[in-house]
């Protein structure tokens, strides 16, 4: 049976982040993931998964500064330090909330720089993450992300991230395999799931086009379910959609996947 996590970054949004912790536990859910918490003291968000029973299974280390156009910093030139002060802040926060995946997104390129140069840097500051996450027991994941959502975006293709963590060899490091991104770069979801699985340590779903519910368009969930059932993925799925209403209301797909009673 599939084992499913809320993102609280997109699922109960219309409600402030803190009250999304007690709607994910009243909907069913056991565990949740997010994009940061860092506004919030770590004691803060522990007493929320506490009080409401919750595993905290992912989240995402500090991106720099969104509105001037960051998205990660791991690829960028200069940003080194900023870098390593955000791989602590977020191993402490792990470390705080028992969380034991981190999602280290790469960054975009800039115009006119070098494509190559930048993913040499990407690799060095994963493996500077990952030695430090080793010690902690965290994994720290790599995630394509489609460049049509996210121009300009350093990592687009589970081929891509495959090829840099077979080079790194690293066992902190590990893929999270985000369908919806896959499904518009390359898709043949299921093929391309069943040869990175021992790769990959995190799922992430959503429908396509529209990045909604994962119960209409062209991706036929319940058949990648049973599959992922079948070859024995053991990870979570994270619910990291965006609902078309009422998020509640959206969740009829996954009542015949929630454990009874
Ligand atoms: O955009 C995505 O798919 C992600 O998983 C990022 O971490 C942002 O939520
Ligand atoms: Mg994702």
């Amino acid at each position: 049976m599939p084992r499913f996590s809320a993102n609280l970054s997109f699922l109960f949004a219309d409600l402030p982040f803190e009250k999304r912790f007690e709607a994910a536990a009243a909907a069913g859910f056991g565990a949740v993931e997010y994009i940061g918490a860092y506004d919030l003291p770590m004691a803060s968000v522990k007493s929320l998964l506490v009080d409401n029973g919750l595993e905290q299974v992912l989240f995402n280390m500090p991106l720099g500064d969104w509105d001037k156009g960051d998205r990660g910093l791991a690829c960028r030139p200069g940003r080194e330090d900023e870098f390593r002060d955000s791989v602590v802040q977020s191993l402490d926060y792990a470390a705080a909330t028992d969380c034991k995946m981190i999602h280290c997104m790469s960054g975009v390129t800039g115009k006119g720089e070098n494509a190559g140069e930048l993913a040499r840097l990407y690799c060095d500051n994963l493996l500077y993450a990952a030695d430090l996450a080793e010690q902690a027991g965290v994994k720290i994941l790599l995630e394509p992300i489609n460049p049509i959502d996210m121009p300009g975006y350093l990592l687009n293709s589970i081929e891509q991230a495959a090829v840099i963590l077979q080079q790194l060899d690293h066992s902190s490091l590990a893929l999270q395999f985000d369908i919806y991104h896959s499904q518009i770069v390359g898709g043949n979801i299921a093929a391309r799931l069943d040869k990175h699985l021992d790769q990959t340590a995190h799922i992430q779903i959503a429908g396509v086009p529209g990045r909604h519910e994962p119960d209409s368009g062209e991706l036929n969930y319940p058949f990648l379910f049973y599959m992922l059932d079948r070859v024995g993925y053991e990870g979570w799925i994270g619910c990291e959609y965006k609902p078309h209403g009422d998020t509640n209301a959206g969740l009829e797909w996954i009542r015949p996947w929630m454990p009874k009673g």
